[in-house]
């Protein structure tokens, strides 16, 4: 099958238990959640989203016509050397689009697979980091995996849903937008006050890299 790439560059992972590697972040087109288009954000399934994913138009991005054509783009922005290769996959939502083949091609080439996703769709076998980021009033399957990251705050969605989720990893990321600096804040008290849960911050939009 094709993939349709909004974005493909190298930077460090800004966010999680991963926050400071070099990656190359794979930018999948579309999501299952929201069009993308503004004027239907108010209407949407997530609608505090922070990411452009429509079309193909973005730094590296494009129509890739096979799994092996992808993967060696992937090689090709990584920037990091031998050791450690590492690409993220993320969106949009990637697992419309992440498939065995493309998980088999990245994995010939060396590198270590992680997936930010929204969790309402099953993750095929063979990744290697997991995170699931819970959208409320959207069907959480899956459930396992190893960081779980809560845009915090959500009304419908508290961190108490998901405590006792079997992660390695418990995130709160504060919501940006308009009360990004509140939502820091309460996110930070929720921390202090509940030890099982880490605050994760987008470290790449405080020192401005992509
Ligand atoms: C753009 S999403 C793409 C991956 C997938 N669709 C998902 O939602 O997890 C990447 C990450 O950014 C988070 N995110 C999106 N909008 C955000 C916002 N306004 N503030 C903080 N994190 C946000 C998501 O929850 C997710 O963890
Ligand atoms: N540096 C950096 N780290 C990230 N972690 C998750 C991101 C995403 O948009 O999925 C992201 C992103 O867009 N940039
Ligand atoms: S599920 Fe992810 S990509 Fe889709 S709209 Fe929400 S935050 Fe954005
Ligand atoms: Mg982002």
């Amino acid at each position: 099958m094709s993939y349709a790439v909004k974005e493909l560059f190298h930077t460090l992972q800004g966010e999680g238990a991963q926050a400071g590697r070099a990656a190359v972040f794979c930018r999948f087109s579309g999501c299952n959640l929201w069009s993308g288009r503004e004027e239907d954000r108010a209407g949407a399934a997530c609608r505090f989203c922070d990411t452009d994913f429509v079309g193909m138009d973005g730094e590296g991005g494009g129509r890739f016509a096979s799994a092996e054509v992808l993967a060696e783009a992937i090689a090709a922005t990584w920037a990091g050397g031998a050791a450690n290769r590492y690409v993220v996959f993320t969106g949009g939502e990637p697992l419309l689009q992440l498939d065995a083949s493309l998980i088999t091609a990245v994995h010939a080439r060396g590198f270590e697979i992680a997936v930010e996703t929204n969790g309402t769709l099953p993750a095929p076998p063979g990744i290697d980091w997991i995170c699931v980021s819970p959208k409320a009033g959207n069907p959480l399957v899956q459930t396992t995996g190893d960081e779980l990251k809560l845009v915090f705050p959500q009304a419908e969605a508290p961190p108490e849903h998901f405590a006792d989720l079997p992660f390695r990893h418990h995130f709160l990321q504060p919501m940006d937008g308009p009360e990004a600096a509140a939502n820091t804040a309460r996110a930070v008290a929720y921390c202090r006050s509940d030890a099982r849960w880490r605050l994760s911050l987008q470290t790449h939009k405080i020192i401005g890299i992509p």
